[in-house]
């Protein structure tokens, strides 16, 4: 049976969700996403000029309809201001998935709680497909889940940080608490291939990253490297890896020795 990540009434093959922004040009951004074989692109709908399309955008080089368009509601810091974009986002035709963010401090751009909570609601109510943008808190997340997200977005660290994953214990909470219900999908803070793989080995249904590639030496080089690095956690996690020992175990016992 294929292995695929399902959000909602939507289902993919890639577990790589990549973001747009801040890549140095547009063919870097494009031969990125490319290597990438992500299937979902998530960009700032503030950022995107909708109500001139004659205007040049940075999502121009991407043929659009190869992907699943995920608009998120960056630069909100109210859930009503998260509503509004989210609206506007689905009345441009994007697509209605929506990935809340709620941005309550500027320093940290940690997520709003409470605000994330009452935007997911009322979006989950007008019939969107909401992916809330969420602290690596546990109960944030079963409540997120009771008002009917369709996906909880974690943040390994700080966004752009490349900190990677700063608490894997509570990620692995948030993980067993949405296991049967709604994919995790860990977003933010990851910096190299080896985070990604780190938080595919720990059960996450995916990962969303944008800076870490756009930011790389090697931009298109690093997309596919995190690619790789799913596939290599995903199946890693599938696997399931030896307990850890405090003490030696010879590779060769001699018990086991072939006479
Ligand atoms: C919540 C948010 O905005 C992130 O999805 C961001 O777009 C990606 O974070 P990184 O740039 O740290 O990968």
């Amino acid at each position: 049976m294929a292995d695929t990540l399902k959000i909602g009434s939507y289902e993919f093959s890639s577990r790589l969700l990549l973001g747009t922004g801040k890549f140095s040009d547009l063919d870097i951004q494009q031969q990125a996403v490319d290597a990438s074989e992500t299937e979902i692109l998530t960009f700032a709908i503030r950022r995107l000029n909708i109500d001139n399309p004659n205007n040049p955008n940075f999502l121009e080089r991407l043929d659009l309809k190869k992907y699943t368009l995920l608009p998120n509601t960056a630069g909100a810091q109210t859930a009503e201001e998260a509503v509004r974009i989210a609206r506007l986002a689905k009345a441009s035709g994007l697509c209605d998935m929506i990935k809340v963010e709620v941005i309550g401090d500027m320093r940290t751009l940690l997520p709003d709680p409470i605000g994330t909570l009452k935007a997911t609601e009322q979006l989950v109510n007008e019939g969107f497909t909401v992916l809330p943008y969420t602290s690596d808190d546990p109960m944030l997340a079963r409540h997120l889940v009771e008002v009917g997200a369709h996906a909880i977005m974690p943040g390994a660290s700080p966004i752009g940080s490349g900190l990677g994953l700063l608490n894997p214990h509570y990620l692995s909470f948030i993980i067993e608490e949405c296991a049967g219900k709604v994919p995790v999908i860990i977003d933010a803070g990851v910096g190299s291939a080896a985070d990604v793989a780190a938080a595919m080995e720990l059960g996450a249904d995916a990962v969303l990253l944008n800076t870490a590639v756009a930011g790389a030496k090697d931009p298109v080089l690093m997309a596919e490297a995190m690619k790789l690095a799913i596939l290599a956690g995903r199946k890693g996690y599938a696997a399931g890896r030896i307990p850890k020992k405090r003490y030696a175990n010879a590779s060769s016992p001699m018990e086991m020795m072939i006479e």
